[in-house]
C-alpha cells in the first residue's frame, strides 16, 4: 500500500476544493484527484471526534483484503499534519452509486443489468464473506455500491466492517442504515455473516421494485414488508418496476430472484441462506436463461441489431446536447444523467 505525501493530496485537489468533491457520507468527504496518472477517489474524515475512527477502521479492513474486481480497491492512504488524521486513496468510480442509477436516473435500468448488478454484489459479499478472514460488511446498501468506467458493480464503504475472525477483534456496538439493518441484530453477540445477507435481501428488492426501502408515503413503509407480504400472495407483477416492462424470457429469473430475497430477509435467521448458496442459485437460473432454442437466439439478434442502430442515432442526436442535472452543481459530473440516459441505450442495445 502507497503512503502519499499529504501536500501532493492538497495539490491534487486544489486544497480540498469543492469543484473536486464527487460525494459526501455521514462520515467522510469523497474527492476526485489525478494521482499517478489516473484519477483517484480521496476520502477525507468530516470534522468529528469519532470520524476519523471509522477512516482507521476501513484502511483496516481493506488494506487487510486481496484485491478483488467485485470490490472497491485501497490504492493507499496519507496522513493530515495538522491532525493527524488518516486519509484514504481508492480507485475513482466514475459513474456513480446504484442508488442513483435506481432512483435518480431518467430511464431505468433494463432488467439484464439489473440481473448482472445481483450478481455482482453478490459475488462481492461471497468474497467477504468466505474470505479468509471473514468480513462482515456492516452497511451493505445502494449508496455503497459504486459504478466503474464499465459500469461493473463494486462494495464500497468498509467504514463499519467487522473482521469477524480475528483474535483481536471485540464486537462493536450493532450498526448499520435504517431500512437495511437487519432487526434481529440488536446486541454485537448477534453479529453474524447473516446480517450482511438481510441487506443484500433488501437491495434485491430495492433493484426489482425501484421502490424506497422506507417510503413513509406508502403502506407499509418499509420495503421488505410490503415485498414478502406481495411474494407469498404470489404477486410478483406488483413487485416489478413498472416503468420498464418485464421481457416473458426473464419473468421466471426474475421470479425466482424474488424468492431468494424473501429468503434472506426471513425474519428467522436460520432460514436464510449463506451468500455461497445465493451465488450459486442466482447463477444457476441465469444459465437457465440463457440456454434457449435456436430459434429464439436468431431473433434476439435480429432484435438487437435493430436496436444498436436506434441507439447509434440517439447517440448522434442527444450527445451534443445531453445537460448535466445534479442537486447542487457540485456533484455535477458524478451523477450524470446524461451519462446514464446513454448507458441506458447502450446496455438495451448490447447487453441483452
Ligand atoms: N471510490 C469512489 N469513487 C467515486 N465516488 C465515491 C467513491 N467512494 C465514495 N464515493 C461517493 O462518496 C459518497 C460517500 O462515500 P462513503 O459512502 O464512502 O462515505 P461515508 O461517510 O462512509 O458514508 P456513510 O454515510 O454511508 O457512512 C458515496 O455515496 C459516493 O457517492
Amino acid at each position: 500500500m502507497v503512503g502519499f505525501d499529504y501536500d501532493e493530496l492538497v495539490n491534487a485537489t486544489g486544497s480540498f476544493s469543492p469543484t473536486r468533491l464527487v460525494g459526501k457520507g455521514s462520515h467522510g468527504m469523497v474527492y476526485k484527484a489525478m494521482l499517478l496518472n489516473k484519477m483517484v477517489a480521496l476520502k477525507k474524515p468530516l470534522q468529528h471526534r469519532d470520524n476519523h475512527y471509522k477512516l482507521e477502521n476501513e484502511i483496516c479492513v481493506l488494506s487487510s483484503l486481496p484485491k478483488n474486481q467485485h470490490v472497491i480497491s485501497l490504492l493507499g492512504t496519507s496522513q493530515d499534519h495538522s491532525n493527524n488524521n488518516k486519509l484514504i486513496v481508492m480507485e475513482f468510480m466514475p459513474n456513480g452509486s446504484l442508488h442513483d442509477l435506481l432512483h435518480l436516473a431518467p430511464t431505468p435500468p433494463p432488467w439484464p443489468k439489473r440481473v448482472e448488478i445481483f450478481i455482482q454484489v453478490a459475488r462481492a459479499v461471497q468474497f467477504l464473506h468466505e474470505g479468509k478472514p471473514t468480513v462482515i460488511h456492516r452497511d451493505i446498501k445502494s449508496e455503497n455500491i459504486l459504478f466503474d468506467s464499465d459500469w461493473n458493480a463494486k462494495l464500497a464503504d468498509f467504514g463499519l466492517a467487522v473482521l469477524f475472525d480475528s483474535p483481536s477483534q471485540v464486537s462493536p456496538p450493532a450498526a448499520g442504515t435504517i431500512g437495511y439493518l437487519d432487526p434481529c441484530y440488536t446486541t454485537p453477540s448477534k453479529l453474524s455473516t447473516k446480517n450482511d445477507v438481510f441487506s443484500f435481501g433488501v437491495v434485491l428488492l430495492e433493484i426489482i421494485s425501484c421502490r424506497k426501502v422506507i417510503d413513509v408515503s406508502k403502506s407499509p413503509a418499509s420495503i421488505v414488508d410490503w415485498a414478502v407480504a406481495l411474494i407469498e400472495e404470489e404477486r410478483i407483477d406488483e413487485i416489478c418496476d413498472a416503468r420498464i416492462g418485464l421481457p416473458m424470457d426473464m419473468s421466471s429469473t426474475i421470479r425466482h430472484i424474488l424468492y431468494v430475497a424473501a429468503s434472506c430477509v426471513s425474519s428467522n435467521v436460520e432460514n436464510r441462506p449463506t451468500i455461497g448458496g445465493i451465488v450459486t442459485e442466482m447463477e444457476n437460473c441465469v444459465i437457465e436463461r440463457v440456454r434457449l432454442p435456436i430459434w429464439i437466439s436468431m431473433w434476439r439478434n435480429l432484435v438487437r441489431r435493430k436496436k444498436k442502430d436506434i441507439a447509434k442515432k440517439w447517440q448522434q442526436e442527444n450527445c451534443a446536447t445531453v445537460l448535466e442535472q445534479s442537486d447542487d452543481g457540485v456533484l455535477g459530473d458524478h451523477v450524470s444523467s446524461g451519462k446514464l440516459l446513454l448507458w441506458q441505450v447502450l446496455a438495451d442495445a448490447g447487453k441483452e
